[in-house]
């Protein structure tokens, strides 16, 4: 439904764009996930075109963004929620944008209602909570009842409440069979939200597979173990293929799960004396996988401590 290819985009020396080639598919919700920085606001924009390809090409239901006949009934788009005029209503912004774009006023009063904002639709949209005005973004999408959606980072600053709806309201969106693309910086949301996924870093793409194959790589676990026959047990994992250093007691492996060390041990009967498996949080292993392609070191470092409870 959406296409790039070797979609590139050059601003003077910053390459925010690099080579990158993915699909996303029609009836699901795909997450385009990357560190803060990493293109992705770019790549969206280049997809509405509104910004043009140094390189390459993106193309939706096989066509040029320019190209669409209507786009506003082909795509819509939530980039930028607050972007509503502070003294219209809701229901005012609204009909404008449709009439700007030859949509039926009646769809109006429709897309309020699907994004449960028909009791405020008088209400001056500069006085809206974020969530409300993510809302309004949201039916300002659907007005062209579009097959392709895109939100660039639409659960930024919601309260729980805000993001549990936005993460229900596009698998509703999916389940209706449209094309939902979704970016976010954050694995632990798009985990939650995704059934595939994207992911960029520093412009390029890491990995474009299902979420639950993502996720179980990058948490594969290192696993803690401790035996009394420990020189006899590093030589049989490595022969294996895992890896193994030392930790302070014991050591630490890798590449093989604590079933099969468990069991390796056994076969061998060789006694141990721990075997606990060391979960990393799920943004800890996203942000080792795009670690090499992180622009901005001291905001992420600080967000993710903030995200890195210990899950242990
Ligand atoms: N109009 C522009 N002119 C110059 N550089 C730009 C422009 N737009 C984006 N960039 C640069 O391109 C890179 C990618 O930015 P982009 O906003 O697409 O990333 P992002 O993944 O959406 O991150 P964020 O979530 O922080 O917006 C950054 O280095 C950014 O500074």
């Amino acid at each position: 439904m959406i296409e790039a290819t070797g979609l590139t985009k050059r601003y003077g020396k910053t390459l925010a764009v690099d080579n990158l080639t993915f699909q996303v598919e029609a009836g699901r919700v795909t997450g385009f996930l990357g560190p803060n920085g990493a293109g992705k606001s770019t790549t969206m924009r280049m997809i509405l075109g509104l910004d043009n390809p140094t390189a390459g090409q993106v193309l939706i239901k096989g066509k040029r963004y320019r190209e669409l006949k209507d786009p506003l009934r082909t795509v819509g788009a939530l980039l930028d929620a607050k972007w509503v005029h502070p003294n219209r209503s809701a229901r005012a912004h609204l009909r404008w944008m449709a009439a700007a774009n030859r949509i039926p006023a009646h769809r109006v009063d429709e897309v309020l209602d699907t994004v449960g904002l028909t009791s405020v639709a008088g209400k001056r949209a500069g006085a809206f909570s974020l969530g409300m005005s993510q809302r309004l973004g949201i039916a300002g999408a659907l007005l062209g009842d579009p097959e392709v959606l895109l939100f660039d980072e639409p659960v930024n600053g919601l309260d729980p409440e805000g993001i549990l709806w936005i993460r229900k309201f596009m698998h509703r969106l999916a389940d209706e069979g449209r094309t939902v693309f979704v970016s976010s910086h954050l694995l632990s949301e798009m985990a939650l939200t995704a059934s595939d996924l994207v992911v960029i870093g520093k412009g390029r793409l890491i990995s474009q597979s299902s979420t639950k194959e993502f996720v179980s790589r990058a948490t594969e676990n290192a696993v803690k173990v401790r035996s009394p026959q420990l020189e006899q047990l590093r030589t049989l994992l490595v022969q294996a293929g895992a890896d193994v250093t030392d930790s302070d007691d014991g050591v630490t492996v890798s590449g093989m799960d604590s079933e099969k060390i468990g069991e390796l041990a056994a076969a061998n009967r060789i006694a141990l004396h721990e075997l606990s498996p060391q979960a990393g949080s799920l943004e800890q292993a996203f942000m080792q996988i795009t670690g090499d392609s992180v622009e901005y070191h001291t905001g992420l470092e600080a967000e993710a401590q903030h995200v890195l409870e210990p899950t242990r």
